[in-house]
Formats: C-alpha cells, sequence, structure tokens
C-alpha cells in the first residue's frame, strides 16, 4: 500500500482552477459569486432567484446498503459519477453536505470523496470551509442563551423551565455534555436546569437551512422552532422571545450555497450537512434546486443507507420541494455486504463469497424499498482493492436475477475513467422516463401511522411500540395542527432494525420508539428509536491523534 498516495497528498496535488473559471462553467457571472479565497465561493441570492424561469435538469440520487463504520463510498461515487458523467459529456453539477468536525476527528474521517474522486480543498472543506457550521452552531445556542435570558429576567412568556425543549450543540463529539445543569453558582447566573447538548449536525437549525427556499422562509421558519411548553403545555416559539430576526442574521450567508470543483474540475455544489440517522440527511434544497437549473444531470447523496438517507430525501426533502428523482444508484461494497452476511469487521479482507451472497440479501431489500417510492435503481459496486473477482460475480448474478444492473465501479482508483459504465447506465435510465416517484405515506397519514409505515414496508418491522407519553404527544401535536408533518426516524445505520448487530435483512423485529420531538420549524416529527445519540461520542483512539501540521505547516491525517 506504501505507493498508494493518502487522500490529503491527492487533493494537495490537485491542479485547481480559479473558482470564477468554475462558476463560468455553470453560466455564473463572477459578479456573482463570493469568493473566499482562490478555490471556494458563494453564490448570489441574487443570481439564484434569476434561475427561476428555467428548465429543471434531471435529479439522481446516490444512496447505499447499510454501511460499515467506515462508510462504503457514497460521497466519492458520487464526485466519481459526477465527474463520468460529465466525461461522456453530459453536463453534470454534483450537490454534497458539508463535512461536520465530529466525525473528521472522531472515526469516519471526513465527508470529501476519496481517492480521485474528490472535491477540493479537501482540507478546508473538511475543516472550517466557509464557516457554515459555526454560524448554525452560534444560532442555536444564541437561541438557548436567549431563553435562559428570558426566565432570568422575569419569564414574562411562563415557560415551565422543567419543559424547556431546546439544547445546545456543539460540532464536535462530546458524550461529557450529553446532560449538563446550567446556571449553577447562585441567583446571578440565573435559574438551574438540567439540559445538553447535541452535535450540530442534529440541530434543527442545520435542518431548517438544509429545507428553506430563501431568507424570508428561513426566518419564518427560525420563528416556528418550539422551544419549550408553559404548564398549561401550550408551545413557546423562537418567535414568543424575539429571537427569529438575529438568528437569520447570523444564518445569512450561510444560506448561499458553497461552489468548489473536483479533482477533475467539475462543478460541485457543497451545502448544509445534517446526519440521516439523528436528522433527514440531505443537502440543502437550495443547492439542489439551484443545481437544477444549471446542469443537465445533478448527482446528490442522502446520508447512510437507503433505510435512512434515501426513504427521509424522498419523504421529506422531495415532498416538501417539490422534487422528483430520475435515478437512484445504491452503492454496494464487498466489505459491507460480507459485514451484513455476518463477517466480523476484522475479517473483512479474506475471500468470503458465501458470505457475500448471504449479506446480497441487504442489497436486495434496499434495491425493493427504492423501487417501492417508483424510482429505478442501478447498482454501484465501489470496488476496494481487496475484492476478488469471485466476490463481484456473485453480486453481479445475484442482482442481474432483480432485474437490475450491477456496474463494478473503479472511480477511487481512477476518477472518471473508472466510472464510465456506470455513467452511461445511469444517464439512459434517467433519461427512460421510467421514474414514476411519489412518497411513502400521504400528508394526511395520522403521525403513529407514518411511525408504523416506514418501520414495516422499510425496514420490515413486525410492530412499532412507543410509551404512553410519546403517543399522548404525538395526539397531542395532531390537534394543534402538525398532524400533515412527515417523520424523521432516529435509527441506527448499521441495521434495518435498532439493534446495530442485526445485521443483513432482518425480519419481524420490533421498533420502540422511546422519545418524539416536534420539529416545527423544519417541518417534521423526529421518532428516536434504540439507543441512538444525538451527541456521539469519541472512540478510544480517535482520528485527532493522527491529524496534526508537518514541519512545512502543511496538515497531515486528514482523511
Ligand atoms: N473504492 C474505495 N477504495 C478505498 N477507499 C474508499 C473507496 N471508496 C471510498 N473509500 C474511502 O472510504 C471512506 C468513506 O467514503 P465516503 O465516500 O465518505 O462514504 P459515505 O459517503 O458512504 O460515508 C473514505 O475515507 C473514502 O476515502
Ligand atoms: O449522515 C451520514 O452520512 P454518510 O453516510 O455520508 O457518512
Ligand atoms: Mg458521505
Amino acid at each position: 500500500m506504501g505507493d498508494v498516495k493518502t487522500d490529503i497528498e491527492i487533493a494537495r496535488a490537485a491542479r485547481k482552477l480559479p473558482i470564477q473559471a468554475i462558476g463560468e462553467k455553470l453560466g455564473i457571472p463572477a459578479a456573482q459569486i463570493m469568493p473566499y479565497g482562490h478555490d471556494k465561493a458563494k453564490v448570489s441570492a441574487e443570481f439564484i432567484r434569476s434561475l427561476s424561469g428555467r428548465p429543471d435538469g434531471k435529479l439522481i440520487l446516490v444512496t447505499a446498503i447499510n454501511p460499515t463504520p467506515a462508510g462504503e463510498g457514497k460521497t466519492t461515487t458520487t464526485v466519481g459519477l459526477g465527474d463520468g458523467l460529465n466525461r461522456i459529456g453530459r453536463k453534470t453539477l454534483i450537490c454534497l453536505r458539508e463535512p461536520s468536525l465530529g466525525p473528521c476527528f472522531g472515526v469516519k474521517g471526513g465527508a470529501a470523496g476519496g481517492g480521485y474522486a474528490q472535491v477540493v480543498p479537501m482540507e478546508d472543506i473538511n475543516l472550517h470551509f466557509t464557516g457554515d457550521f459555526h454560524a448554525i452552531t452560534s444560532a442555536h445556542n444564541l437561541l438557548a442563551s436567549l431563553i435562559d435570558n428570558h426566565l432570568y429576567w422575569g419569564n414574562e412568556q411562563g415557560i415551565d423551565s422543567r419543559r424547556v425543549s431546546w439544547r445546545r450543540v456543539m460540532d464536535m463529539n462530546d458524550r461529557a455534555l450529553r446532560e449538563v445543569v446550567c446556571s449553577l453558582g447562585g441567583a446571578t447566573n440565573g435559574y438551574p436546569r438540567e439540559t445538553g447538548f447535541d452535535i450540530t449536525v442534529a440541530s434543527e437549525v442545520m435542518a431548517i437551512l438544509c429545507l428553506a427556499v430563501d431568507l424570508e422562509d428561513l426566518e419564518r421558519r427560525l420563528g416556528d422552532i418550539i422551544i419549550g411548553y408553559r404548564r398549561d403545555r401550550s408551545p413557546v416559539f423562537a418567535r414568543d422571545i424575539k429571537a427569529d430576526g438575529a438568528m437569520a442574521v447570523l444564518l445569512k450567508d450561510a444560506m448561499q450555497p458553497n461552489l468548489v470543483q473536483t479533482l477533475e474540475n467539475n462543478p460541485a455544489f457543497v451545502h448544509g450537512g445534517p446526519f440521516a440517522n439523528i436528522a433527514h440527511g440531505c443537502n440543502s434544497v437550495v443547492a439542489t434546486k439551484t443545481a437544477l437549473k444549471l446542469a443537465d444531470y445533478v448527482v446528490t447523496e442522502a446520508g447512510f443507507g437507503a433505510d435512512l438517507g434515501a426513504e427521509k430525501f424522498f419523504d421529506i426533502k422531495c415532498r416538501k420541494a417539490g422534487l422528483k428523482p430520475a435515478a437512484a444508484v445504491i452503492v454496494a461494497t464487498i466489505r459491507a455486504l460480507k459485514m451484513n452476511g455476518g463477517v466480523s469487521k476484522e475479517d473483512l479482507g479474506h475471500e468470503n463469497v458465501d458470505a457475500v451472497t448471504r449479506g446480497c440479501s441487504n442489497l436486495g431489500r434496499h434495491i425493493a424499498n427504492v423501487r417501492r417510492f417508483g424510482v429505478p435503481v442501478v447498482v454501484a459496486i465501489n470496488h476496494f482493492i481487496s475484492d476478488t473477482e469471485a466476490e463481484i460475480a456473485a453480486v453481479r448474478e445475484y442482482v442481474s436475477r432483480l432485474g437490475a444492473d450491477a456496474i463494478v465501479c473503479r472511480h477511487w482508483a481512477e476518477g472518471s475513467a473508472g466510472v464510465e459504465e456506470l455513467a452511461r447506465r445511469v444517464a439512459e435510465v434517467a433519461d427512460s422516463g421510467q421514474s414514476a416517484f411519489k412518497p411513502l405515506y400521504p400528508d394526511n397519514m395520522p403521525l403513529m401511522e407514518k411511525i408504523e409505515t416506514v418501520a414495516s414496508k422499510i425496514y420490515h418491522a413486525a410492530e412499532v411500540t412507543a410509551d404512553k407519553a410519546a403517543r399522548d404527544q404525538l395526539a397531542t401535536w395532531e390537534e394543534q395542527g402538525y398532524g400533515n408533518l412527515p417523520v424523521c426516524i432516529a435509527k441506527t445505520q448499521y441495521s434495518f432494525s435498532t439493534d446495530p448487530n442485526l445485521r443483513g435483512a432482518p425480519e419481524g423485529h420490533v421498533v420502540h420508539v422511546r422519545e418524539v420531538r416536534l420539529s416545527a420549524g423544519a417541518g417534521f416529527i423526529v421518532a428516536i428509536t434504540g439507543e441512538i445519540m444525538t451527541m456521539p461520542g469519541l472512540p478510544r483512539s480517535p482520528s485527532s491523534e493522527r491529524i496534526f501540521l508537518n514541519e512545512q505547516g502543511y496538515i497531515e491525517g486528514l482523511f
């Protein structure tokens, strides 16, 4: 492996074009982008508004099977497929999410792709980028500080200090902050109460930024945030304590999509970054809808496996934004298929055709699930050096029996030259008009039935259980007019069930909803299941231990 360059070495050797030249490829005048240095820029809201009358290109989703902890290459394949489509003459723009510092310094690493399928400058993108996540963190925590300040100065709104639902956030993994007591230290510090921190990518402000269509919609949604409840259980909104205006000011620039480029100088929007287990896991509506006006094909990704990111892309993002995907690519890797076939993480490097075949049950269910939304599927076998021909043949044979194509892709090792076949097939499917997209459930279905529909039809659960308090809370929200909202199920990314060790395609399991949260600003109900955390912890040996500045002052260890 010594001669295999690291992601950061490849990214640092990139021959980048000035960001203005990348904008010109999309027809964006230099005066309509705001550069952040030479290789990053934001696109102006004025230019975006000027696009409204144009026709849309075709939207392609990249999703995946249930992953290993390292991830199976959705972001990498989104970049590779975008480069591949541009290589065969299809004007394509990719839309990615911004990486969170949590996984970057924790376990997973960055989210700018990998190998020869990356967006650059990867260090900037994986670290502070254009400051959007810091802006989201500040806006979220401004609201938190205004709540405690409101309590301190007499609590005119009558907030029940035991029922403040709004927590604080930080864009880092820190289990020590999950549950805290604030305002200790005496009367001058306010009224002590229990609260805690979530990771910024789980913030409702992040979801709002990703679902708002413009600044006016952003501010309205911010005002709709429920910060807590009064003793009579009536909700208190962010606008009740006059927080929405200042929050919108903090988010004004973050609302504009970020423009960067791939290693092959193709344009990419990178904007917004919710996780797909604890949030809806899709990049922003503004970036996606703008991209559809600027390119013939738009390739975007949704987090984790299709049971999470794709379901939420379809049932939340596409439903709310009126998007109609033309095709979906399901990324499968031999290593993740083996893991779903029962092989432990330590043994994934050895050939095991039987385990691959067993693990194909996971892929088969994801294919059936995506088709349930009326979207045609192409399988991308994201090739790893350790894969064997026998293992690949087993996957292709399994998928062909389902009437789909499984195409071996080598974009990580070869860039666009390694993904032409996938690009041709995906373009053909997207152009075919086969897609007949429809969400999984109607708006007017009762909330608990929406949760049961996702759990039964996507996860193949036999039953959904929920405490009486959660059921009563859902009923109350329906009485208050929130019954038409979609649901966002927070679940482990490793299994169709809520047990991360139950791999493959489990049937008949029970999904227990332990808590429900109303994201009134984002416009969805979060149903938290199993032991999923909204503030992840760090592993015994975090990636941060291997990230440092070398003697030349360059960053080492980011991947
Ligand atoms: N074909 C491949 N061979 C080797 N490493 C890969 C390959 N595809 C992706 N990776 C690496 O795996 C990790 C996860 O890839 P990523 O695209 O971020 O996955 P996802 O978006 O599904 O989480 C990254 O470090 C990436 O560089
Ligand atoms: O929300 C998770 O995203 P990835 O699957 O890209 O890590
Ligand atoms: Mg990713």
